[in-house]
């Protein structure tokens, strides 16, 4: 399974933000994406997810040489600023969203199980999605994805507001889920990046570019990455 992104282009007004972006990304593989602040990471996510109309180009899935258009049910998207409904409990809206997507749900799986796979603690299952800290909020979003387990699965900055333990248990999710999805983060986190992606792509003056893989595990990491952001924002 592959997603193709073909000739992507995004504009605010005057400002163009996406120049067009040829990518093809491919199951089975974690995919880091970064880019300086206002680089466009979050404009391409909202572009690949239909939150944002894209000016031009397509998003495609092809599976066994079939190439058909990206819809909305394949795709899951953490954002980085939680998007969830505060009035219910966090176990109201996970059995709503298990209900809605019923024939998704893995056989056997209770609501429990999935609390437990994000080491939900007991009493907080109960309280108003309100009063979660960031951190709480972005693991239930996150639990969307995990129930309906789609293709593709988008993560804008993630981790970041997790503790050290989460951090460490959403790190090992992903990596088991990778086998059957195609997963991009963006994260501005070059060390967590270095360590869980297998992939790098730098979002560049409105253009993805691909990160050698060498990069990825030699000695001068950071430096060949800032300098490579440096370069192509045309920022100081
Ligand atoms: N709805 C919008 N209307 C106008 N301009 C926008 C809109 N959304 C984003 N932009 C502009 O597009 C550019 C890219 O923004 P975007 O949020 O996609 O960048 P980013 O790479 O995610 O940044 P960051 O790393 O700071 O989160 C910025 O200059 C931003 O101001």
């Amino acid at each position: 399974m592959e997603l193709i992104l073909d000739n992507i282009r995004k504009s605010y007004s005057d400002k163009q933000v996406l120049k067009g972006i040829d990518f093809t990304f491919e199951k089975g593989k974690i995919y880091g994406l970064l880019g300086r602040n206002g680089a466009g990471k979050t404009s391409l996510f909202n572009c690949l997810s239909g939150e944002t109309p894209m000016d031009r180009g397509g998003v495609f899935l092809r599976r066994e040489n079939v190439s058909l258009p990206l819809r909305e049910d394949e795709i899951g998207y953490v954002f980085s600023l939680p998007i969830l409904p505060e009035f219910l409990t966090g176990y109201e809206f996970v059995k709503f969203y298990m209900d809605i997507n019923r024939d998704k749900i893995e056989p056997g799986r209770t609501i429990g199980d999935y609390f437990d796979i994000i080491r939900f603690e007991e009493e907080d299952r109960h309280r108003l999605i309100k009063g979660y800290s960031h951190g709480m909020k972005n693991k239930i979003q996150m639990l969307c994805f995990i129930i309906t387990r789609p293709p593709l699965i988008l993560l804008d900055e993630p981790l970041t507001s997790f503790d050290v333990v989460v951090a460490l248990e959403i790190k090992k999710l992903l990596r088991e889920m990778k086998q059957d999805h195609i997963i991009i983060f963006s994260t501005h986190i070059l060390q967590l990046a270095a360590d869980l992606c297998d992939e790098l792509v730098i979002l560049n003056q409105g253009v993805l570019q691909e990160i050698p893989a060498d990069t990825l595990h030699s000695p001068e990491f950071e430096e060949r990455i800032i300098a490579l952001l440096r370069d192509g924002d045309g920022h100081d």
